[in-house]
C-alpha cells in the first residue's frame, strides 16, 4: 500500500517495493497513519512476529485480540522501538520511518503506550500528576510550582473532564481506586496530545462498572487519537470493536468488524486450540 501511494505521489523517503504485499489494500477513504509492513521478529529463531503486516487508520479505534503468544506485545514493543524487528518497514505518517527513531524520540513524535499496570505519581494530586505529565522537562520537580497559562489550565481540565476525574482533582492519586489510577494514566498521556495511543489490557482487574466507564473513554477518543487496544476481555473489545485484527502465531489471522471475526472458523480453531 504504502508502495502503491508511493507510486502514485511519488512520496520521496517511502520505499516502492514489488506487489507482495498488495492483498492488504485498504479502502481508499481510510487514511493511514500507522504502517507495519512485513515485520519480523525472532528471539533465538523463534518467530513472536512473522511478517507482520498491518495498518493502523488516523482516528480510528482499533482492538487487537489472539491468543496468549500470538504477538500483540511484541507488535506494541515493535511501534514503540522498544524491540528493533529483523526485518520488514514501520512507518508512522507516509514519511516517519520509525526504526530510524529510539524510544523516546518515538514518544515525543506522538505515539504513546499505556502499559497495563497504572504507573502515577502517587503522593500527588490528580491536577498534579496531570500536569507533570504536561511539562517537558519531568526532572525539574519545581516546574510543578510554576504558574499556567490559561491554555494550559484548559488543557488540564478538558483531560480531567474527558477521563471523569473532574470531582477527584485534589484526590492523592494513591488514594484512587484502580481503575481511576488507570483513567488517570490514559489522562496523563492524553496531555502530551498523542496522535497514536496504545492501550495494553486496559480493563484487566476493573470492576464492571469500571470496565463500562472505560469503555465510554476509549470511545470519545475515536476520531481525535488513533487508539490501538490490545485486550483479553471479549465482552470489553465487543463494547468498543469497531474493526477488530486477530494476531495469529505473529500474523494477521484476519481482520473485520468484531461479529465476523467471532464467527470465523479459523479465529474460531485457534482460540479453542489456545
Ligand atoms: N524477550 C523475549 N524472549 C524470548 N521470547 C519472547 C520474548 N518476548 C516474547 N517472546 C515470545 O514471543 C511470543 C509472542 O509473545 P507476545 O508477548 O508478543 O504475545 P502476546 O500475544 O502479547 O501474548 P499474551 O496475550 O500472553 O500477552 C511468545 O511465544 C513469547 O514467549
Amino acid at each position: 500500500m504504502i508502495a502503491a501511494k508511493a507510486a502514485e505521489a511519488e512520496i520521496p523517503g517511502i520505499p516502492i517495493r514489488d506487489g507482495s504485499v498488495a492483498e492488504h489494500r485498504i479502502e481508499p477513504a481510510h487514511k493511514p497513519i500507522l504502517y507495519l509492513e512485513d515485520v519480523t521478529v525472532s528471539f533465538d529463531g523463534f518467530r513472536a512476529l512473522n511478517a507482520l503486516t498491518l495498518y493502523i487508520d488516523e482516528g480510528e479505534l482499533r482492538c487487537i485480540i489472539g491468543p496468549n503468544g500470538a504477538g500483540k506485545s511484541t507488535m506494541m514493543d515493535v511501534i514503540t522501538g522498544r524491540t528493533r524487528p529483523d526485518k520488514g518497514t514501520i512507518y508512522f505518517g507516509q514519511t516517519v520511518d520509525l526504526l530510524t527513531l529510539d524510544e523516546p524520540a518515538i514518544a515525543e513524535a506522538g505515539i504513546c503506550r499505556k502499559f497495563q499496570k497504572p504507573s502515577v505519581f502517587e503522593a500527588q494530586t490528580v491536577f498534579e500528576n496531570l500536569e507533570l505529565a504536561m511539562r517537558t522537562d519531568k526532572r525539574v520537580w519545581s516546574t510543578l510550582f510554576a504558574r499556567l497559562t490559561g491554555e494550559q489550565l484548559d488543557a488540564i481540565h478538558e483531560v480531567l473532564e474527558t477521563i471523569g476525574l473532574t470531582a477527584y482533582r485534589n484526590r492523592r492519586a494513591g488514594e484512587l481506586s484502580h481503575g481511576q489510577k488507570q483513567w488517570l494514566e490514559i489522562g496523563m498521556l492524553l496531555m502530551q496530545r498523542p496522535k497514536v495511543l496504545l492501550v495494553d489490557e486496559p480493563v484487566a482487574g476493573m470492576t464492571h462498572q469500571e470496565t463500562e466507564r472505560t469503555a465510554e473513554l476509549l470511545l470519545s477518543l475515536e476520531g481525535k487519537h488513533s487508539v490501538v487496544v490490545v485486550e483479553h476481555d471479549m465482552d470489553f473489545v465487543r463494547s468498543i470493536a469497531r474493526r477488530v485484527t486477530v494476531l495469529h502465531e505473529g500474523s494477521v489471522l484476519t481482520e473485520g468488524r468484531m461479529d465476523e471475526v467471532q464467527n470465523d472458523p479459523r479465529v474460531i480453531e485457534v482460540y479453542l486450540g489456545a
